[in-house]
């Protein structure tokens, strides 16, 4: 059985198709690279898989159960996590405590207290090498220490699928190696099961597993990195230039 089937999904805002008849399975340990040129839909699909949005047509299964209509929350508690373009943690609580709050929000932790939440939320900072910066208040932190932060708060949820909006955004080479080298480590640590939107395209064809392209709206070629690579219709997507070298 997939781990997430959408059958047919679609989503408009005013006369902008944003998300046009996607059908998509996604199998238990996959990483997925999400990719295709600027408003193509990512975003929108993600909105729709983790609940943000609600789709105007299709429907939408998770570990067996249909959550087209269900609510963040609920997926949340079902093992869908996601990060945002633009971290969203709060700014005035150190990195320990943001961590330590997303804990706190689980179902299964309803009566557990603060000292085992925060317990908890050291494995995740020490897993995305933040530990000695536990104390540092969100709003000091650079970006790319923001990034690693949202993937830990994501991470604190327990998810079973992790979707991974534009994680590179505004990181120099070597520090989005370091994030790329660590979404290998935390999906084999965690047996986790991954969507990942990126720009960097040469950071996704290198790291996952399938890539599957869109294009206003659609979904216009998926397969290996390579064969995503080759193909015409990509590559015309992308303004005819070669996409990637791999
Ligand atoms: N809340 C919204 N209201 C109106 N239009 C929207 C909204 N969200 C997305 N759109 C439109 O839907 C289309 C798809 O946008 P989306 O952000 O999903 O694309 P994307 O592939 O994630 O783009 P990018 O790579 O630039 O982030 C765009 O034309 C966008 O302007």
């Amino acid at each position: 059985m997939a781990l997430l089937t959408l059958t047919d999904v679609y989503k408009s805002f005013g006369g902008v198709k944003a998300v046009d008849g996607v059908s998509m399975r996604v199998e238990k340990g996959e990483i997925i690279g999400l990719i295709g040129p600027n408003g193509a839909g990512k975003t929108t699909l993600v909105n729709i898989i983790s609940g943000f949005y609600k789709p105007d047509r299709g429907e939408i299964l998770f570990n067996g159960s249909d959550v087209t209509t269900k609510p963040p929350y609920i997926r949340a508690k079902l093992g869908i996590a996601r990060t945002f373009q633009n971290p969203r943690l709060v700014s005035n609580m150190t990195a320990l405590l943001n961590v330590a709050y997303a804990v706190l929000g689980r179902e299964d932790a309803k009566n557990m207290s603060l000292y085992e939440a925060v317990a908890e939320a050291i494995y995740y900072l020490d897993l995305v090498g933040l530990l000695r910066r536990r104390d540092v208040l969100a709003k000091d932190m650079p970006l790319y220490e923001l990034r690693l932060l949202e993937l830990a708060r994501a991470l604190a949820l327990r998810p079973k699928l992790l979707l991974i909006d534009e994680v590179m955004a505004g990181l120099n080479p070597a520090e989005a190696e370091k994030v790329r080298k660590l979404i290998i480590n935390i999906k084999e640590q965690l047996d986790l099961t991954i969507i990942w939107i990126e720009h960097v395209l040469k950071l996704v064809m290198k790291t996952v597993d399938r890539v599957v392209v869109m294009h206003y709206g659609k979904i216009i070629a998926e397969g290996s990195p390579k064969e995503v690579a080759e193909n015409p219709v990509v590559i015309e997507a992308y303004t005819g230039k070669r996409m990637v070298a791999i």
